[in-house]
């Protein structure tokens, strides 16, 4: 996939903006506070549905404006094309339209807009909690694996029902028929994520090999229950503990991915660039896997990413951004610097100055 082309119209700083990126690196440069990032978090919107940066929804609507529209022609490796657009008012209300007509679920968008986004704060990938790598994992399953989407939006129903139930400390008399929901769901999400990280590994195992040549990494995908255990049997061991704390202390909803170098907890051992150059083989692979399953080419953001690494480092992250040959949005104040480090002629240059943005 590639954005065609791209028009922001009051999203954060911008009045209205049009763009025509190229297919495939596309340099956005400006001074603090231009819009670089907003133009970045514009295209992120439409992949998402919501932004990378804290605050709430109404902060992307331009200030005394009552709406935001983001709008993309996008093409598929296919050559078919398609319009997208997301628009959300001040009270909230949201419209979504894939070639003009109304959409409902921000799932159809994302199928057509396929963003891997990379911040200083991706690090949080490797540094945070478990739920940003389950996240992670199910990006990688919603986009390549379709039946996927079902089984997550039915699980999480089910999630919601079953802990309002142990809230109300109702559950005794229903149990029986939510926890065989519960478990059926929950297994069939453990069982997608179980496929695609075993297939993900090895593409992923091979990209360190070069990144980080000096550690031998390990991947574990815990289920978020009791190993060697079936999820029904789980729920009914934690029972009296979930109706206790009110909610299901066990599920695919407590999923977690362990990462270790050389046996040992990645944060605990590797620097800050190490990890830096973790994440972006681990998002920078995933847009490779789902090229190579689906023929699908993910759109990369990169926001200021090369801050803290070295400059081999930043060789081998410019190199596999470059080498991946899809749609990139490389942010930086200085778009020249950036442009050297890509090494690469085939590069539209746009320069961002107080919410306008022109091509240089
Ligand atoms: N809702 C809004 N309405 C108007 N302006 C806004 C709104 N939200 C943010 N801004 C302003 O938009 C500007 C652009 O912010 P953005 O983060 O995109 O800049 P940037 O070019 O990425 O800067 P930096 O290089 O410092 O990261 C900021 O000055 C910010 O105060």
């Amino acid at each position: 996939m590639f954005l065609e082309s791209l028009s922001l119209s009051q999203f954060r700083n911008f009045p209205s903006a049009v763009i025509t990126p190229g297919k495939t690196v596309n340099i956005i440069s400006g001074a603090n506070g231009s819009g670089k990032t907003s133009l970045i978090e514009a295209i992120y919107c439409l992949g998402f549905g919501r932004s990378f940066r804290p605050g709430t929804y109404r902060q992307l609507i331009r200030n005394d404006e009552s709406q935001f529209t983001v709008f993309a022609r996008v093409t598929e490796q296919d050559g078919r094309k398609h319009q997208v657009g997301y628009q959300r008012n001040t009270t909230g209300e949201v419209q979504l339209r894939i070639d003009h007509a109304k959409e409902k679920r921000f799932s159809a968008l994302a199928r057509l807009v396929p963003v891997q986004l990379m911040t200083p704060e991706s690090i949080e990938l490797v540094l945070g909690g478990p739920k940003v790598r389950r996240q992670f994992i199910d990006w990688g399953v919603f986009h390549v694996e379709h039946s996927f989407y079902s089984d997550w939006v039915g699980f999480s129903k089910l999630l919601k029902q079953r802990n309002s139930l142990l809230k109300m400390k109702r559950f005794h008399q229903e149990h029986q028929y939510w926890d065989e929901k519960f478990s059926e769901f929950g297994e069939r999400i453990h069982q997608h994520r179980t496929k695609y990280i075993e297939a993900f590994l090895p593409v992923l195992k091979q990209r360190l090999v070069s990144f980080l040549p000096d550690y031998e990494f390990d991947f574990y995908l815990r289920s978020g229950w009791d190993k060697e255990i079936r999820l029904c049997d789980a729920l009914v061991k934690h029972r009296e503990q979930d109706l206790r704390y009110g909610h299901s202390t066990v599920g695919p909803h407590k999923a977690e991915l362990k990462i270790l170098a050389n046996g040992e907890e990645v944060k605990n051992l590797l620097s800050r660039g190490q990890l830096k150059l973790l994440v972006a083989a681990l998002k920078l692979v995933q847009g490779e896997y789902l090229q190579q399953q689906t023929g699908v080419q993910c759109i990369y953001l990169v926001d200021d990413i090369t801050a803290e690494l070295d400059s081999v480092s930043q060789e081998k992250f410019c190199g596999a951004l470059v080498a991946s040959n899809s749609q990139v949005f490389v942010s930086a104040i200085n778009g020249d610097d950036v442009h050297a480090q890509l090494k690469t002629k085939d590069t539209k240059m746009f320069h961002v100055e107080h919410g306008t943005v022109k091509e240089q």
